[in-house]
């Protein structure tokens, strides 16, 4: 942090302050703004909506339908619109206080490169309500602090690091398999397509969770499956209306309808991890951790890191609510987000067959048209990745892009914006900025190729970006914990529809129009056609 005297106008002169400065642009001229002066605009001069849409609560509702053509769904639209009359940088109200929004680059690295060690994001009501009307212990979303440090800390090694997923890898082969096997033999109408998506991502974060095949790609499901699944629906719909604050009866009564839907699922959701936490628990009494007398210590780190259940409860800093909550945010989390995100990579492989058929050919001489991804070959799989990554690009998984809530007055774009101040990224408008990716509407893997270069722009230049243009995941200690699970997911089954099966989408399709719910949706579901590869 740096201390400052400051002459802003709306402070007493000569009064010493507390703020963080606005990271400096490395070309930044002498004379400028950030660079020489100590005098930020007072937070009331920054632009936004005025009049009654000031208001708390009443602004948040006339953002939306009928008093504009926005809704929750077309959120990211309506910032976009915003930032175009009022600039890089706006306040607007979000229920009861001012929100923040910057498309600025500098604002986002000031953001994360100053970040505490327990960075402060909105916490998601209806998760806190429904985990404190129930006595149980906070989950990761629901907490801030050295509280959610204790839920997060022991995760980290065992998921945010791409060796460690790696362990994941033969199951998830097998799950991709079973994918590819349901594309190849079943006449699936694009409603139901849209279902397997969201089976194979349910089917691979139960292996995560669970550290089993839960089952979700068979023939038929038991009537227990199908709840899990609806479940998991059901609960990550509620969190987004009330993350928007749309719904607020909830807080008041237990009986309301819309809250006793949420509670329903959760508790499924929770007996069901309840079972495996207790069959895993019987497993470790036959086979404990590192008493095995056939375990190498190699072999015996590679079981703790491939088991995150059995690491969890094993680990004396979680007791077993803790672990459940642990558990069934991370179904939540991250079964809609990969499924959708996999969805529109197809999407994209299809309406670019060019950039289909290289991706094709580069499966195909990495493993063949029979074999399995290992880590020699995904290691060396760069342009399935990069699709992976420019389909994020182009189509953004969030409406927006991530918030922090600050935790010290910061300068941003210029102004002087108070601690606690919620501050929402618009990820989603700068990865569609020529600014920061030129042809920004064209879908280009090779600008994330290893050179560093985001390709040629309009005088034929290449660019090198910043990685703070597009942040799909978010950034820094509180990004996304599924981040390397879910590009290991998307890798894998991409490459093993692409060893398979020729990607195509019915020409009667109008093209992709896509809402957030919350993450990436289409309007209409899309009517992929799956055709051998010959
Ligand atoms: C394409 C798929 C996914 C996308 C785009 C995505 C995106 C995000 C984003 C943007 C955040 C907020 C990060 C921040 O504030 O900096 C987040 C947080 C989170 N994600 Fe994901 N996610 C995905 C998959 C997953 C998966 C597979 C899991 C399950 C392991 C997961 C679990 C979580 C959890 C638990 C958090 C909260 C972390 C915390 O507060 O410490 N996500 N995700």
């Amino acid at each position: 942090m740096i201390r400052l005297k400051t002459t802003t106008a709306s402070l007493r002169d000569n009064q010493e302050i507390n703020y963080r400065k606005q990271i400096p642009d490395t070309d930044m001229s002498p004379g400028n703004e950030y660079a020489s002066s100590v005098r930020p605009l007072p937070f009331s001069s920054m632009p936004g909506p005025r009049g009654l849409r000031k208001l708390p609560y009443i602004g948040t509702a006339l953002l939306f339908k009928p008093f504009s053509r926005f809704t929750p769904e077309t959120f990211g639209e309506m910032v976009s619109y915003m930032h175009d009359k009022y600039g890089c940088i706006f306040k607007s109200r979000l229920g009861k206080d001012y929100s923040v929004y910057t498309d600025n680059l500098r604002d986002i690295e000031t953001i994360f490169r100053t970040e505490d060690t327990y960075p402060l994001r909105r916490l998601m009501t209806l998760s806190r309500v429904f985990r404190e009307r129930n006595g149980l212990p906070h989950a990761l979303g629901t907490v801030s602090g050295p509280e959610w440090y204790e839920l997060r800390s022991p995760l980290n090694p065992l998921l945010n690091r791409p060796q460690v997923c790696l362990h994941y890898l033969p199951a998830q082969n097998q799950v991709a398999d079973d994918f590819v096997s349901r594309l190849q033999t079943n006449v699936f109408s694009p409603e139901q397509l849209s279902e397997e998506f969201f089976k194979f991502a349910a089917e691979s974060i139960g292996i995560v969770c669970y550290n089993r095949r839960l089952g979700f790609l068979e023939p038929v499901l038991s009537a227990e499956r199908v709840q899990l699944l609806e479940s998991f629906k059901i609960a990550l719909h509620c969190t987004f209306i009330a993350m928007m604050g749309l719904e607020r009866r909830y807080l008041k009564t237990a009986d309301d309808a819309f809250y006793r839907q949420y509670e329903d699922a959760m508790k499924f959701i929770r007996n069901q991890s309840m079972l495996y936490v207790e069959k895993v628990k019987e497993e470790l009494k036959v086979r404990p951790f590192g008493n095995d007398k056939n375990d190498t210590n190699a072999g015996n780190k590679a079981r703790v890191e491939s088991n995150l259940l059995a690491s969890m409860i094993v680990n004396s800093q979680l007791d077993i609510e803790k672990i459940l909550a642990i558990i069934d945010s991370m179904l939540i989390a991250g079964t809609d987000s990969t499924a959708r995100n996999l969805a529109i990579l197809f999407y994209n492989l299809a309406q670019n067959p060019d950039v289909q058929d290289i991706a094709a050919k580069e499966v195909t001489s990495l493993i063949g048209t029979q074999h399995s991804v290992t880590p020699a070959t995904l290691a060396k799989m760069n342009y399935v990745k990069s699709c992976v990554k420019e389909s994020m690009r182009l189509n953004f998984p969030l409406s927006n892009g991530t918030e922090r809530t600050l935790t010290s007055d910061t300068v941003l774009s210029g102004y002087l914006v108070p601690k606690g101040t919620s501050v929402i990224m618009s990820s989603r408008r700068m990865s569609l900025d020529p600014a920061n990716f030129p042809h920004p509407l064209q879908f280009k893997p090779e600008r994330w190729m290893r050179d560093g270069t985001l390709g040629p722009d309009e005088t034929g230049n290449s660019k090198k970006g910043s990685a703070f243009a597009c942040l799909p995941f978010g950034h820094g200690a509180r990004g996304c914990i599924g981040r390397r699970f879910a590009e290991l997911e998307m890798y894998v089954a991409a490459a093993k529809v692409l060893q398979k099966l020729q990607i195509r989408v019915d020409h009667s399709y109008s093209g992709l129009d896509s809402i957030y719910t919350p993450f990436i949706t289409p309007k209409k579901p899309i009517p992929f056609i799956f055709t051998e590869r010959t």
